[in-house]
């Protein structure tokens, strides 16, 4: 078994790093609450405190003074590294305190915690927890970790980091021991060979100084006979830290039942595989040290051989403080001389001295928890403490870096643990031949505890077992009677079996006859729903045909004077037509929503009457559009005989103003001479233009007039005709494929279709009505033109004959003047008789003595009104 302590070699002044000291101040326990004493701890915080790290002491009525601490009247102030409160938990004493030692650890420094302070403070809390919380094994949770109790305290802790990291990690080696010095003796806590007071020297544990095997002038110590066991996992370390405090040498004191009065150091040693090298291990070693109670003697009654052992605790802890003090003094002195008197560092004083010479101003990172009460019977002891715990403060360590850290060759190693091997071999193969198995005491017990629990288990179930047969018994009678009734109840279910295929049978009949009946009554209302949309575009093109036709019927009627009655009537009739069909629309929808599905059944039947009735009408209907297409086609052929000879008209014109002329000369006849002629020539001239351009613009005017009413009626007729035709065809070819509809409801639509009908057989009949009407009053225009036209030709000849009547008695009249021209003008007696004038000049002389006619001279004022009236009329 080997176990090494680097010496201390400083590797550079930078490497310096003081002692870390914490102090960790519990709450009052039961005992101190009991005797009423009052807390005189004053910390920053309840938890934890690291940038402002003082804790005074209220020294009211103590009478101490002195240490190295601060006095302020009765307060005593310290200042460390880190302050812990009451409400510090382990966890956070973990991360805060270990963790960053532990990281140093992994990376190959020597590294010790130790826990100091008076008894009952928490030493053994701090460092291991409740001992109870290491009675079973713990589950390893996904990230490695362990869901632990809070009074877990640091050693566990550090195990389940330790195989954390570790994991995935091939190279390595972990070893513990766990040793304890009572009365200045060496107990191996791990070796279940040990017994108190064993005369067993070969076993005896003994402290050796030897060259470090790395040849750089390191000093390591050697515990010889040190039980050094090999773990691969923190459940392991769990059980050997368990059987180590099981081990620990504990005594009844008057300030903690259960007070621990030995030291012990629990050692972590990890062979780590060098980050460059595949043979070199770097061995690194972590001290959890829990030393025991530092309390007064006298305040503890120790007597007899109790006395004795307070008495060697105080030494190995005098002799701690007295290194602490040389440490800090040659620390804090710059002196040479001064140094080299205090050079001497008394660690061979003490076997506690020399098992943590490494750790107290060696090559070891170091913390120092100072576990202190709060409570004012225990002032002295924590005064003590925290002046220890200062000036360990001062003392500067030399930790050795990762290069420079103590290492192994693999052989080497690997060499030690076939020696294990070996020698493990060798204890199984004596066993052996002992002729039974040998086993150590613990997992003897072990065994013995789980094969009384088994027994008992065993037990257990034999009882259970009884019960469970005796029930079974109970269990088998009730299901003989339990076998019947399912009998019984499986016949009841076929026979239910049975009646359920029936249902289910004439449930499927129905269905199917539902989903008949749904599908016909879908075809049905889809039927119904097209059959109501082509009924409304039907009305609604009926209603768009009507609309163009009163519009023309308007257009028309603006046209004719005594129309305005018939297009109100005609309006009204309208507007009455579109509230009816906007009700029958509204109807139809209105009842195609409600009433449609009593109104299918009956529809089918009503539907065929309305078909018969519908054919009749349309019959009629039919009839009477071919008559009114007759009467048009009558209407046009006459409008088309009809000519207006203008040929005629003239004739008859010149007639007329002949027949005038005519009495006019026979009035003017006796005094006429020979300038008449020309006279008459000019007249007639003049007259016969002026006729016929008058009469010419009134007949062209009236015959445009007439034949653009006449073409817009033949439109608009052509257009109804068209219209109808169309509707009728629609109407048709929708009886044609009448849809299948039944059922009783249907007289209302029948009544509707009844009352549509009606109205339509109305439009009709007033729009042949209106026709006749406007044919009548064509007729009677025109009988009246031709009247007018005859009387015109009557005229027109009766002037002719004038006219030839004139000029014969012009020429008679010429023939008989002529000789005695002289007589008829006395201003006519100076001309020459064998002298002619030119026509011009005649004229003009004539044309100054001859009357002009007037239009009223000309056409009689009766006459030129009726002609006029019969004018306007035509324009109308
Ligand atoms: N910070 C703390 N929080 C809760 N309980 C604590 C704390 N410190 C100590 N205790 C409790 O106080 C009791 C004494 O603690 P512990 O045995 O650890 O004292 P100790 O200093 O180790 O004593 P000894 O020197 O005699 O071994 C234990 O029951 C422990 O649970």
């Amino acid at each position: 078994m080997i176990s090494r302590t680097g010496t201390p070699v400083p590797v550079s002044q930078n490497s310096l790093s003081n002692i870390q000291v914490v102090v960790r101040c519990r709450g009052r326990n039961e005992k101190e609450i009991a005797a009423k004493s009052a807390i005189v701890t004053e910390l920053p915080n309840d938890r934890y405190s690291i940038i402002d790290p003082y804790i005074t002491i209220n020294q009211t009525n103590q009478g101490v003074s002195g240490g190295s601490g601060h006095e302020f009247n009765n307060y005593k102030t310290f200042k460390v590294d880190q302050v812990y409160g009451s409400q510090a938990d382990q966890n956070l004493m973990f991360e805060k305190v270990v963790t960053p030692l532990f990281n140093d650890f992994l990376m190959g420094f020597n590294v010790t915690v130790l826990a100091y302070g008076q008894t009952g403070t928490g030493k053994t809390y701090t460092m291991c927890g409740n001992p109870e919380e290491l009675s079973q094994d713990y589950d390893e949770l996904e990230d490695g970790g362990v869901e632990f109790n809070e009074n877990v305290g640091i050693i566990p802790r550090v195990l389940v980091e330790l195989f954390r990291k570790l994991n995935g990690d091939d190279d390595y080696v972990v070893k513990c021991s766990f040793l304890e010095l009572y009365n200045e003796d060496l107990k191996d806590l791990l070796d279940d060979e040990y017994e108190e007071n064993s005369k067993n020297i070969k076993k005896r544990l003994r402290i050796f100084e030897v060259n470090n095997n790395n040849n750089n002038n390191k000093k390591s110590i050697l515990i010889q006979n040190l039980t050094e066991e090999y773990i691969n996992s923190f459940n392991q370390g769990f059980r050997l830290l368990k059987k180590g405090l099981k081990k620990r040498k504990t005594a009844f004191t008057k300030l903690n039942d259960f007070s621990s009065r030995s030291h012990t150091i629990f050692t972590i040693n990890l062979f780590r595989k060098q980050p460059n090298s595949s043979e070199l291990f770097r061995i690194s070693k972590m001290n959890l040290v829990d030393l025991a109670g530092s309390e007064n003697i006298n305040k503890s009654g120790a007597i007899n051989q109790r006395a004795k052992e307070a008495g060697s605790i105080n030494q190995s802890l005098l002799t701690l403080g007295r290194v602490i003090n040389s440490l800090s003094e040659l620390n804090s002195t710059t002196n040479t001389s001064t140094k080299k008197d205090l050079s001497h560092i008394p660690y061979r004083e003490s076997k506690l001295t020399r098992l943590l010479q490494d750790s107290i101003g060696g090559s070891t990172k170091t913390t120092l928890i100072a576990t202190i009460s709060p409570a004012k019977i225990n002032i002295e002891e924590t005064l003590s403490t925290l002046d220890y715990a200062s000036k360990a403060k001062n003392i500067k360590n030399v930790p050795i870096n990762g290069q420079d850290c103590e290492s192994i060759m693999k052989r080497i190693l690997v060499k030690n643990l076939s020696n294990e091997l070996i020698k493990m071999g060798l204890d199984l193969s004596s066993t052996r031949s002992k002729n039974g198995i040998y086993l150590n005491e613990e997992n003897y017990q072990e065994i013995i505890e789980t094969s009384n629990s088994l027994k008992s288990s065993l037990k257990e179930v034999n009882d259970e077992n009884t019960l469970l047969k005796l029930k079974l018994k109970k269990f088998e009678s009730i299901n003989v009677t339990n076998q019947k009734s399912i009998r019984t109840l499986n016949q009841e279910i076929e026979e239910l079996k049975r009646l359920n295929e029936d249902l289910h049978h004439t449930n499927n009949k129905l269905n199917t006859s539902l989903d008949d009946k749904d599908n016909k009554l879908k075809d049905l209302s889809y039927t119904f729903n097209q059959f109501t949309e082509i009924l409304n575009e039907n009305l609604s093109l009926s209603f768009s045909t009507i609309e163009p036709l009163l519009t023309s019927f308007n257009e028309a009627n603006d046209k004719v004077d005594d129309s305005n009655n018939l297009l109100k009537s005609f309006q009204n009739f309208k507007f009455e037509l579109v509230d009816r069909l906007n009700t029958i629309k509204l109807n139809l929808n209105e009842f195609s929503s409600t009433n449609l599905p009593s109104i299918l059944i009956e529809f089918k039947q009503l539907f065929k009457k309305l078909h018969q009735t519908f054919e009749t009408h349309y019959h009629s209907f039919e009839e009477n559009v071919k008559k009114m297409k007759l009467n048009n086609e009558k209407l046009l052929n006459y409008i088309a005989n009809t000519e207006i000879n203008n040929d005629k008209l003239e004739q008859l014109i010149k007639e007329k103003v002949a027949g005038q002329l005519k009495k006019m000369y026979s009035d003017f006849n006796t005094n006429l001479n020979q300038l008449v002629e020309e006279h008459q020539k000019s007249s007639l001239l003049f007259v016969n233009d002026s006729i016929k351009s008058i009469n010419h613009d009134i007949v062209t005017d009236y015959q445009s007039k007439l034949i653009t009413t006449s073409q817009d009626w033949n439109k608009v007729n052509v257009k109804y005709t068209t219209n109808i035709e169309k509707d009728i065809q629609a109407m048709n070819s929708q009886l044609n494929e009448p849809p299948i509809i039944e059922d009783s409801k249907v007289k209302d639509i029948i009544h509707l279709q009844d009352r549509n009908i009606n109205d339509l057989k109305h439009v009709m009949k007033m729009l042949n009505d209106e026709d006749t009407s406007n044919h009548k009053k064509i007729s009677k225009q025109i009988i009246d033109i031709n009247k007018f036209n005859s009387s015109l030709l009557l005229q027109n000849d009766n002037l002719k004959n004038g006219i030839i009547d004139i000029n014969k008695s012009l020429r008679v009249i010429s023939n008989t003047v002529e000789p005695t021209a002289t007589h008829i003008s006395p201003s006519r007696k100076s001309v020459s008789p064998t002298r002619r004038l030119s026509p011009a000049k005649e004229n003009l002389k004539i044309s100054s003595k001859i009357p002009k006619l007037t239009n009223s001279e000309m056409f009689p004022p009766s006459k030129k009104r009726k002609v006029l009236h019969q004018t306007d009329r035509a324009n109308m």
